[in-house]
Order: C-alpha cells, then sequence, then structure tokens
C-alpha cells in the first residue's frame, strides 16, 4: 500500500524555486510510492501547526520544504506529539544547516529519492525553555542578526543578505553577563555569545563543534569571552577554520543540561529564529526523531 507523506513547504524560501517546481516534485514523489498532499504555508508559525496536524491525522511522512527556518518550525509542531512519522527535508532556504549536516542533498530530485528510498536515521532534539531546535541555540549581540534579515531581501539576495548584516552590526558588539549552570560547574562570565550545538555545523561554520553528534545525547556548549573587535574578528577567523578551540577566548565543554540567566536583556536564537529571551532552561531529548537520510551517508550530489 502506498505511503501517505504531508509535504510542508514555504512558498517564498529560497528563490520562491517551490513555487516553479511543485508539479515535477509531487510526481517524482507518487512515482517512489508516496501518496503526498500538500500544505503551503502561509506565514511565521503556520507550519509549526501543519506540521502538528500532519502527526495528528496520521500522515507515514511529513516533509519540511524550506529553509532551517521553515525546518525549526515544522520540528516544533511534531516534538511533543506522540507517535512521530520519520521527516524528509527538501532544501531550499538561504541556509540549510541542518539538511547539509545530514548530508541531503541541495539538488531536488536527489533529496526526493532519499525520502522515497526510506532510510532513517534516528537523532537528538534540543529544548530550550517551551521551545526545541534541531540545529542550535544561541545569544549575545552575534545571533542576533539572523532574525534581523527580512524573509523579502534573504529571498533576493541569499546568503549575502547575512554577511552585509554581519558586518553593519560588528561595531555594535558589546558583551553580555551571564550565570550558566550545567550538571557539573557553575560559571560567571561576560560573554560575546553563547552557543548551544546539537550538529557540527553552524551558518557557514562548518567545523564550529567538531565533537558534536547529532545522536550522542549531549549538547555542546561554547562561551566567546569579553573581547574587542580586533580579537573577535580573529577567533571569528580561527572558527572558520576550525580552530577556535585553544583560543583563550573560548570556553567549550560538553552537557544534557544547563540554565542561563542574566541580567542584562538577552534574546535567544533558535536555528536561526527569534527564541523568546534569557533565562534559559537548555536540554536534550535524545533519540527523539528520525530524520530520512542518505543510508550511505555519501550522496553523488552531495553539495549541488
Ligand atoms: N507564505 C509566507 N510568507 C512569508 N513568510 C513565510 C511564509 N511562510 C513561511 N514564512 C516564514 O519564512 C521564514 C523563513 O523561511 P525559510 O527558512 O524556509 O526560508 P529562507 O528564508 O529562504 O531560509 P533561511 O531561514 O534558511 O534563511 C520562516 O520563519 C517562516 O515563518
Amino acid at each position: 500500500m502506498a505511503k501517505r507523506a504531508r509535504l510542508i513547504y514555504n512558498p517564498t524560501s529560497g528563490r520562491e524555486e517551490m513555487k516553479r517546481r511543485l508539479p515535477e516534485i509531487l510526481q517524482r514523489l507518487e512515482r517512489g510510492g508516496l501518496e503526498t498532499s500538500t500544505h503551503a504555508t502561509t506565514g511565521e508559525g503556520d507550519a509549526t501547526l501543519a506540521a502538528a496536524e500532519a502527526v495528528e491525522r496520521g500522515f507515514d511522512v511529513i516533509i519540511a520544504a524550506g529553509g532551517d527556518g521553515t525546518l525549526y518550525e515544522v520540528i516544533n509542531g511534531m516534538a511533543e506529539r506522540e507517535n512521530r512519522p520519520p521527516l524528509g527535508l527538501l532544501p531550499l532556504g538561504t541556509t540549510n544547516d541542518f539538511a547539509r549536516a545530514m548530508s541531503i542533498p541541495k539538488n531536488l530530485e536527489a533529496a526526493c529519492d532519499i525520502i522515497i528510498h526510506g532510510a532513517t536515521r534516528v537523532i537528538d532534539l534540543g529544548k530550550a525553555n517551551q521551545r526545541y531546535f534541531i540545529n542550535i541555540a544561541g545569544g549575545g549581540s552575534l545571533t542576533e542578526l539572523t532574525y534581523e534579515v527580512p524573509s523579502r531581501l534573504k529571498t533576493m539576495l541569499g546568503q549575502l543578505a547575512y554577511y552585509m548584516k554581519g558586518l553593519e552590526k560588528l561595531p555594535r558588539l558589546r558583551p553580555v553577563e551571564i550565570v550558566l549552570k550545567s550538571e557539573d560547574r557553575e560559571l560567571h562570565e561576560e560573554v560575546m555569545v553563547f552557543l548551544i550545538s546539537n550538529t557540527n555545523s553552524v551558518a557557514g561554520f562548518e567545523k564550529l563543534c567538531p565533537d558534536a553528534a547529532i545522536d550522542d545525547g549531549l549538547m555542546d556548549i561554547i562561551l566567546v569571552k569579553k573581547c574587542n573587535l580586533v580579537e573577535m574578528i580573529r577567533v571569528v577567523t580561527l572558527a572558520l577554520r576550525g580552530e577556535h578551540l585553544n583560543d583563550p577566548h573560548i570556553i567549550h565543554f560538553q552537557s544534557k543540561q544547563i540554565q542561563i540567566t542574566s541580567p542584562d536583556y538577552t534574546q535567544l536564537n533558535l536555528d536561526g529564529e527569534f527564541g523568546g529571551t534569557l533565562p534559559g532552561t537548555f536540554s536534550v531529548l535524545p533519540s527523539h526523531l528520525q530524520i530520512l537520510v542518505d543510508e550511505t551517508g555519501n550522496s553523488k550530489y552531495k553539495g549541488k
């Protein structure tokens, strides 16, 4: 019997690619044995409602087509429900960190074939207060830039929009004071940024947390201590090469649960989206979601 799939797609994502390619994608999924119905998201939060509804309706597969923002909303709709079906990804967005971490190609035919093939990998999810994240949670002035870029600008300029916004923000960097408590430590620090990572590749930093594994039941915590602009640029440059962990401005450790408080008003960024403010309790939900992946981990379309 054919499986029933629910394709939740963001029509504005990337360069509105889904608007053009939907018929061809549906046909490919259908031929591969997935009877697929669609939900086009209408705006912020809609993918969360659509994903929750898809679980309730008992679909065999949920497919998130969009960027990391759409994926974040979809996992937030699924995380608290029982009988969560496997989740497939069609990466369309400006940033597809999670898809990249899972070696899911941007080539849509190849990504459809991975979904059709049906191999799954069980992964951890992160929880930040009452919300969930799949890639990374963070805070501090550096992380605020991602959700300041309007969706329309992102569609027009793609990745460039982030960098422009990032450069504009650099002179405004200021540290925040935090108290971080985990199972085995308590830190009082002034930090430029704090990151809590589930995967090892984040926003162009492919070796941000070399030890982070998506299924190890642990989060990787990275703090960048207070520093000046020149030091900050040095840390970022080292981080791009994956050589930052021994820098004196970096604190790095792994944990299952942490609490962070701050006397400063500090926004949280979850997978690139606004995620409330501190105080925050962050934890891992081990083996919480099945992702449809290329089981060889070695797609011939890799990187395309
Ligand atoms: N119909 C819509 N119109 C405008 N915005 C939408 C619509 N549907 C969803 N959104 C919002 O668009 C945001 C960004 O979406 P998404 O991540 O898929 O694409 P992106 O902006 O291309 O990529 P990324 O977030 O990876 O940079 C989501 O946070 C979502 O709330």
